[in-house]
């Protein structure tokens, strides 16, 4: 287990070159997140500063992973540029493409365009299931005739490339980026800019935040074809990183994912807690690995006293982790089965919910 303070000694270890402090101490390190093997933060700096700052991100990081027991550590660095002045960097771009947006990318605004909905997949803890949940729903969604994208914001471990076997940077056409598609879904991860199987790693500047950038940037939908429903699938935990996310993030509503046991359970609350505070509605609560190992019912009694939705469970299964592991979600490569018809149920209750 990592603490809080000893990820404290090991950044503030590490000197701002501005303010000659470490970089908690001179506030550089924003919004730092630690949970048992995992830790993140964000760097806002100046654009002008940017490069200045990469070898202190790139320092930050490898002290980190360097800490015994860490298995996941993102660190962020945004630059907040005037966009006239600088070309807008994404990752994985060719210096080709980055010119190209310099003329014709659109100014950001806080809603996709041609996007209807944006729902998010959000739990309180990690593993229980949260991105198994957002590409079957997704699929489920689409399945209603619904022209569906999901978003992979989960920048401590992004596993929709995996869960949707893509791969391949994305490309750039007219001043946007172009998302994959698979299964006739719409698909973006921090995965396909940073190479899948890594934590999320920012290099250089980017001319906004980065997930705004992938939700404001990305062609989801077009006028004459609008997208109706984008599910983003947030990075688990209920701290300062999630909250940044969904107070930038335009949702409609949010569906929650918890494992049985009472530990996952009070994560949900806080995560409901956490929608709550910016006012975007908790759609249900889903239970997943339901079973002999965890036990169940655990978050039907909860959504009972949230009183939200309970929108029902799934059971701990083979067919589940093997469609996530190759690459096909369960609900497409089993369309009749069980656990594809549960998701119809739980794609039919959202869909009302969102007025779709
Ligand atoms: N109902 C289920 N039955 C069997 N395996 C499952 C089930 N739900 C999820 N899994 C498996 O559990 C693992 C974790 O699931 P997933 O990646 O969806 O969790 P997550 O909450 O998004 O995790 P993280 O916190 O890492 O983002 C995956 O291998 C997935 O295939």
């Amino acid at each position: 287990m990592i603490d809080r303070a000893s990820v404290i000694t090991v950044l503030d270890a590490i000197l701002d070159p501005k303010s000659g402090q470490g970089l908690v101490a001179s506030g550089l390190a924003k919004g730092l997140t630690v949970a048992d093997d995992r830790a993140g933060f964000a760097m806002e700096v100046p654009v002008a500063d940017a490069a200045l700052y990469a070898p202190v991100r790139d320092a930050a990081e490898a002290a980190l992973r360097a800490m015994p027991g860490m298995t996941r550590v993102s660190v962020i660095l945004t630059a907040e540029a005037a966009p006239a002045q600088e070309p807008r960097r994404t990752a994985g771009l060719s210096s080709a493409a980055i010119d190209q947006t310099r003329a014709k990318a659109p100014v950001p605004t806080d809603r996709p365009a041609h996007v209807r909905r944006v729902l998010a997949v959000a739990s309180g803890k990690g593993g229980v299931g949260k991105s198994t949940v957002a590409v079957n729903l997704a699929a489920a969604l689409s399945a209603r005739g619904l022209s569906v994208g999901v978003l992979d914001a989960d920048v401590y471990g992004p596993s929709l490339p995996t869960m949707l076997g893509l791969s391949g940077k994305p490309g750039y056409e007219d001043g946007a980026i172009v998302p994959h598609e698979a299964f006739g879904l719409k698909a973006m991860s921090v995965g396909l800019l940073t190479g899948a199987g890594d934590a999320m790693v920012w290099r250089g500047p980017m001319a906004s935040q980065a997930l705004t950038q992938m939700l404001t940037q990305t062609r989801w939908g077009t006028q004459a074809q609008p997208l109706d429903v984008l599910v983003v699938d947030l990075p688990p935990g209920t701290g300062d990183v999630q909250l940044t996310l969904i107070q930038k993030t335009p949702l409609d509503g949010a569906v929650i994912v918890s494992t049985p046991q009472e530990v996952a359970l009070a994560d949900a609350r806080r995560a409901h807690a956490l929608f709550q505070k910016v006012n975007v509605p908790s759609l249900g609560l889903i239970e997943n690995m339901t079973g002999d190992i965890f036990g169940r019912g655990g978050a039907e009694a909860e959504a009972a006293r949230l009183e939200i939705p309970y929108l029902g469970d799934l059971p701990l299964t083979a067919a589940v982790r093997q469609g996530g592991d190759a690459g096909t979600p369960v609900v497409i490569a089993e369309p009749d089965g069980d656990v594809a018809h549960r998701f119809a149920g739980f794609a039919e209750a959202v869909a009302g919910a969102l007025g779709l």
